[in-house]
């Protein structure tokens, strides 16, 4: 049996702005039903990426298949395939939950006689029915971003774009956020390619592709990815730093550095390292931690830095005045 056609597909992608060349000839593809997620820093690419697909930004080059259309030549096509959740809320919040619904439904030309129990559906599933008559000024963040999930799923498309689905929620409300997706999952068939600065929700992906500086650095399952670095995170504190540092690099030949006030460094099995670091490191240690790779450690393993340290690096720099590039 042949292989179902990818649900996104894109070959060569790139936009540059002026000099800047934001996404750099990206290739990768998506297949049904999967929940891809494109995980990196801020500025990295992703919102481009995902603009690309979603037909609201113009491509520099390459070519984007959603749902088997080209985003360029068949727009149109494309736009009644996707569903969209994105950063900043367009909802009106004026109108109650279900005004807002019903009015997105006009837009996309939802059959009549399906409304009503679409609308009923979705929101049932992201646990608002009972809330269908409030203002949406009335809601809370997180019940807004589950509104608007209810609001990309409505046309039925075959695949949802998620842009930082839970970014500025507490973890109690990033948690449920992720319950609704799951469970969306089930329910619906459906495709979702969601962007994440966050670790711990990248691991909910079936694959990922990790993006920096405008290129994806590696795809694969979050599984699959920790496994590749083979390689245990060990965290020491002590009084002094850079001597901890040097003396790893002599006595152990390893390469350390400080992140958020500790020393770190990777080792294989990292608990059978730490009695000889007791007793060869030559200097005094307070504390020490062993943790398996996370994400953060294939990150790093892939691009030399913490996802943080290259945010924090992307903040210093970014002057410029964002806008969106929609048409
Ligand atoms: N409209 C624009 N005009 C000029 N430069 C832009 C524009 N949009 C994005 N960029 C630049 O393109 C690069 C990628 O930005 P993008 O927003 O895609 O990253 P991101 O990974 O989505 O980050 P964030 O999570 O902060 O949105 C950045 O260097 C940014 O400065």
């Amino acid at each position: 049996m042949s292989e179902p056609a990818p649900a996104i597909s894109v070959t060569g992608l790139k936009k540059t702005y002026g000099q800047v060349e934001a996404v750099k000839d990206v290739n990768f593809t998506v297949a049904p039903g999967e929940v891809f997620g494109f995980l990196g820093p801020n500025g990295a690419g992703k919102t481009t990426t995902i603009g690309m697909l979603c037909t609201l930004v113009a491509p520099t080059g390459g070519t984007a298949l959603v749902a088997g259309r080209d985003v360029v030549r068949e727009r149109d096509e494309v736009r009644r395939n996707i569903g969209l959740v994105f950063q900043d809320s367009t909802l009106d919040l004026y109108l109650s939950a279900e005004q807002n619904l019903r009015f997105h439904a006009e837009l996309y030309g939802v059959p009549r006689p399906q409304v009503g129990p679409r609308i009923q559906q979705v929101m049932e599933m992201v646990a608002l029915w009972d809330r269908k008559d409030s203002k949406v000024l009335t809601f809370s963040g997180g019940m807004k971003r589950r509104l608007e999930i209810a609001r990309g799923l409505l046309h039925s498309p075959r695949v949802l774009f998620l842009d930082e689905p839970t970014v500025g929620l507490d973890p109690q409300t990033r948690a449920a956020i992720w319950g609704y997706i799951h469970k969306l999952r089930r329910a619906e068939d459906i495709t979702i390619f969601m962007t994440t600065h966050y670790m711990d929700e990248a691991e909910y992906c079936d694959r990922i592709a990790i993006i920096d500086h405008g290129e994806i650095v590696v795809v694969d399952s979050p599984e699959a990815l920790k496994a590749s670095v083979g390689k245990d995170r060990v965290r020491i504190s002590t009084e002094d730093s850079e001597a901890a540092i040097d003396a790893l690099e002599k006595r152990f030949g390893l390469t350390a550095a400080v992140h958020e006030g500790e020393v770190m460094f990777s080792v294989p099995a990292g608990e059978e390292f730490v009695p000889r670091l007791f007793a060869e490191l030559g200097l005094p240690i307070r504390s020490v931690s062993v943790s398996r790779p996370s994400l953060d450690d294939v990150f790093m393993s892939y691009t030399g830095v913490t996802i943080r340290d290259a945010e924090f690096e992307k903040s210093a720099t970014k002057t410029w005045a964002r806008t969106t590039g929609r048409r």
